[in-house]
């Protein structure tokens, strides 16, 4: 399977290049998404400042927008750094986080989406379908345990995630217990992970770091093969990179930590240390 070959291309172009990223997101798991973009061997920035943000794009190889406690501020850098990056067609990816708690998020959200630049939606399950304008429970920053996917819904979901991929010509990821990733002709489900994982916060946020330092290598993949139409299918790889990796490192660090402070020190050891062959031998995905 050559996604499983552009996977490992990607990695080796992160370590071998390490981009750098910029981020704008929550203060609550900063720290921790900066750290997840140096264990994977990228280089994080996470500049916030409206007056600077466009300089600071301009420089970076991917850009990561989260809406996790969303200010004034950070939205106004939002909207200015997004610009610069469709004017370099520098890869996005957007966080829905909260976008379920308020119609501020939802209307802003929007707003971002409808410029067609974002490379990667990503949210709960949840934040999905709220993306999507359909009915959904999220409660905080966390999925509704109604949305949660299951054999039973599966099938539709994967269908919804295709149309609002193909609506906004990107890459879908909603991330929990079972990762669903589309675009708008296939979707994936991905079980690697553990229950621990939910027990810190900011996983979800971390995924999206992960990805985002993923996305250069990507595109570079994307260029080499000299075809414009594979935007989307290297973007869903390096979703499947982003959600293996961070499933995996979370099943590796339950293994040897006591608790949830143990855990946190543990998942970010095992992202750096995590080797292609374990990627490749541990990845449980599914094509649905
Ligand atoms: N119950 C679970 N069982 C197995 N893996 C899980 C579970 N919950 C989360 N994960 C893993 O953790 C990753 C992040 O999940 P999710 O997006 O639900 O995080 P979250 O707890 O909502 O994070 P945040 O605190 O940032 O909102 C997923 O990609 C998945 O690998
Ligand atoms: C707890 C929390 N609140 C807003 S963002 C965030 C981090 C996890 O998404």
């Amino acid at each position: 399977m050559t996604q499983k070959q552009d996977m490992l291309e990607i990695r080796k172009l992160t370590k071998d290049s390490a981009p750098l990223i910029h981020c704008i997101t929550n203060p609550i798991s900063i720290h921790d998404c900066a750290n997840i973009i140096l264990a994977a061997g990228a280089r994080p920035i996470m500049a916030e400042h409206p007056d600077e943000v466009e300089e600071i794009t301009a420089e970076a190889a991917a850009l990561m927008l989260n809406l996790g406690n969303i200010t004034d501020a950070r939205i106004a850098s939002m909207q200015r750094a997004l610009k610069a990056a469709s004017q370099r067609n520098i890869p996005v990816l957007l966080d829905l986080v909260g976008v379920t708690c308020s119609r501020l998020r939802r209307d802003f959200a929007r707003s971002l989406l409808s410029s067609r630049q974002i490379s990667i939606i990503k949210g709960n399950i949840s934040e999905i379908l709220a993306a999507a304008e359909l009915p959904f429970h999220g409660t905080g920053i966390d999925a509704g345990i109604q949305d949660a996917v299951s054999e039973g819904n599966e099938t539709w979901y994967c269908e919804t995630a295709r149309q609002l991929a193909s609506y906004f010509q990107c890459t879908v990821m909603a991330t929990g217990k079972q990762d669903l990733i589309a675009n708008a002709t296939e979707a994936f489900l991905v079980s690697n992970g553990h229950t621990a994982l939910s027990g810190i916060t900011g996983t979800g946020c971390m995924v999206g770091a992960l990805t985002a330092a993923y996305l250069p290598g990507s595109r570079a993949i994307m260029q080499r093969s000299g075809s414009e139409n594979n935007r989307n299918g290297s973007e869903t790889t390096a979703a499947l990179l982003g959600a293996i990796t961070m499933g995996l490192a979370g099943e590796r660090a339950a293994a040897v930590s006591r608790g949830p402070g143990s855990f946190q020190a543990a998942l970010l050891d095992e992202i750096y240390c995590l080797t292609d062959e374990q990627l490749l031998s541990g990845a449980r995905v599914r094509m649905a």
